[in-house]
């Protein structure tokens, strides 16, 4: 297995006072897609945001190393050129159009004050066609439906061109077709050597990931590869054996247990 993309040690987080995630130790493998799944309230966007750096308010213990450094080390914007973030329910200036929305992940890349250059307008033309964003560029953000704004927020982090994306929640109000898409650029940027880590809670779209991360009380409670039977087990088992997890024309899926 290749060396970690992200690499986390005995990650305490608490908010508070009051305890999120209890030592937590994983390592997410580089060129690989890693889906964490788990209950409501298992701590998986706490553990993303843990990873990303983002937990601004509260008390978090442990190390995170991002491509071999220690995150804290990492000047802010070199953070943010290695690894690209999409947030849950993201707030985002429903003023401007999808285009400038989808720019803002260039920042990383401008100097202070430039104008973007030929590649930003290259790679954020490129990001918005990937998402089928693109016809909607010039309109701004609070114009439109939940599932179009979702598509422009994954162009913009598209357009960082990062080597590690954590994405939480990103099939939030896309229908089924366009799901389908995300999972294609996933697996696209996977082939190409990213990483994609990603926080679902459609299990069978989780399931077609590499690797699945199996949260429960703020604890992993399982990892370990999407098509091995120990993980299937234990996705069951999170879920108090009201999924099944079964093959289906050669797919991995959940089924509801009725
Ligand atoms: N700012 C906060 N203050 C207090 N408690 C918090 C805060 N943020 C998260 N929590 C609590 O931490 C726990 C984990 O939250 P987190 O959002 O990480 O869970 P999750 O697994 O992503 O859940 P979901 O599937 O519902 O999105 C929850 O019990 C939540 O109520």
């Amino acid at each position: 297995m290749s060396a970690p993309a992200l690499r986390a040690r005995q990650l305490r987080v608490s908010v508070q006072g009051t305890p999120i995630l209890h030592g937590i130790d994983a390592d997410l493998p580089a060129a690989r897609w890693t889906s964490v799944v788990g209950p409501n309230g298992a701590g998986k966007s706490t553990l993303l945001k843990a990873l990303a750096g983002l937990l601004r308010q509260a008390r978090v213990e442990g190390s995170v190393e991002l491509l071999g450094q220690p995150l804290q080390d990492l000047p802010a914007r070199e953070r943010a050129r290695r690894l690209a973030w999409l947030g849950q329910n993201e707030a985002a200036a429903d003023e401007l159009p999808a285009y400038d929305i989808a720019m803002l992940g260039r920042l990383p890349h401008r100097a202070w004050m430039a104008p973007p250059s030929d590649a930003d307008h290259a790679a954020v033309q490129a990001a918005l066609r990937t998402t089928q964003a693109w016809q909607w560029r010039a309109r701004p953000l609070a114009q439109l439906s939940g599932g179009e704004r979702q598509r422009v927020l994954l162009a913009r982090a598209l357009a960082v061109q990062a080597p590690v994306m954590l994405m939480d929640e990103p099939l939030a109000n896309l229908d089924p077709p366009h799901q389908t898409d995300w999972l294609r650029t996933v697996r696209g940027l996977v082939g190409q050597g990213g990483t994609v880590v990603s926080v679902l809670h459609e299990i069978s779209i989780a399931l077609q990931a590499d690797d699945l991360l199996v949260m429960a009380g703020g604890r992993v409670l399982h990892h370990g590869a999407c098509g091995d039977a120990a993980t299937h087990a234990a996705l069951e088992q999170v879920f108090e054996q009201r999924i099944q997890v079964r093959q289906i024309d050669g797919i991995w899926m959940a089924l509801p247990r009725v």
